[in-house]
């Protein structure tokens, strides 16, 4: 079966259309104040209207309180939500049945223990995305960084999962073929500056990915 790809971090009608014609699976929209990526309520709306029936819509969030979920599903509507902070897996089941929503979980990567934590997500969250550990003080994600593939080694997740962390059209068939990752998502690596998609290289990382087992 093919790689299914998210691209994250889409905050204009032109990449979400360069998204769509690539063929990726799932375009990830942020909402974290202190991301260059960040979009409005306003901005979300417009974009998932577009993108409605076309591609799976992601809004990724990091430790969202119940007061801006109600908030954020009032304005816009999304296929799933990608939680990047240190939400619990009680959290996860809460946010699920609040909203109706399927959850995806980010675990953060540095070690071989952080990739053991996903079994506490498995049953709870729909889908658990391995991405690499960001330094104290950055953004959680979106920072281009990647963590040891080979600590996925021997994985053995009976669960849907994917790989993120500093992907890139040059890099993708070999984390593809290392980690035999069913998903793989990016962002800073389809951007030309922080927050700035640049529509070669979203047609580029899209065409490797999905060459890669063709
Ligand atoms: O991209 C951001 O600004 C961001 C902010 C807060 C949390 C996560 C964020 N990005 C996500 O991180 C991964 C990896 O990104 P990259 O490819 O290494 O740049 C991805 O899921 C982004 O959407």
């Amino acid at each position: 079966m093919a790689v299914q790809i998210k691209i994250c971090g889409i905050r204009e009608p032109r990449a979400l259309e360069a998204v769509i014609a690539a063929g990726a699976n799932f375009a990830g929209f942020i909402f974290h104040a202190s991301s260059p990526r960040n979009l409005t309520l306003e901005e979300a709306a417009d974009l998932t209207i577009q993108a409605n029936g076309r591609i799976k819509r992601v809004a990724l969030i990091v430790d969202p309180t119940n007061e801006f979920l109600d908030e954020l599903f009032a304005s816009a509507r999304f296929e799933a939500i990608q939680l990047q902070g240190s939400e619990s897996p009680e959290r996860l089941i809460e946010i699920r049945e609040r909203y109706g929503v399927r959850a995806w979980k980010a675990i953060s990567v540095a070690k071989r223990e952080d990739v053991l934590r996903a079994n506490d997500y498995v049953g709870v969250a729909d889908f658990i995305l391995f991405d690499a550990k960001t330094p104290p003080g950055a953004l959680p994600g979106g920072m281009g960084l990647r963590f040891d593939w080979r600590l996925l080694d021997g994985l053995d997740l009976a669960w849907p999962w994917g790989l993120a962390g500093g992907l890139d059209p040059e890099n993708v068939d070999e984390a593809i073929k290392r980690t035999r990752a069913p998903l793989v998502d990016v962002c800073s690596g389809t951007e030309s500056a922080p927050g700035v998609k640049d529509m070669d290289k979203i047609a580029a990382f899209c065409k490797a990915a999905l060459q890669t087992f063709a």
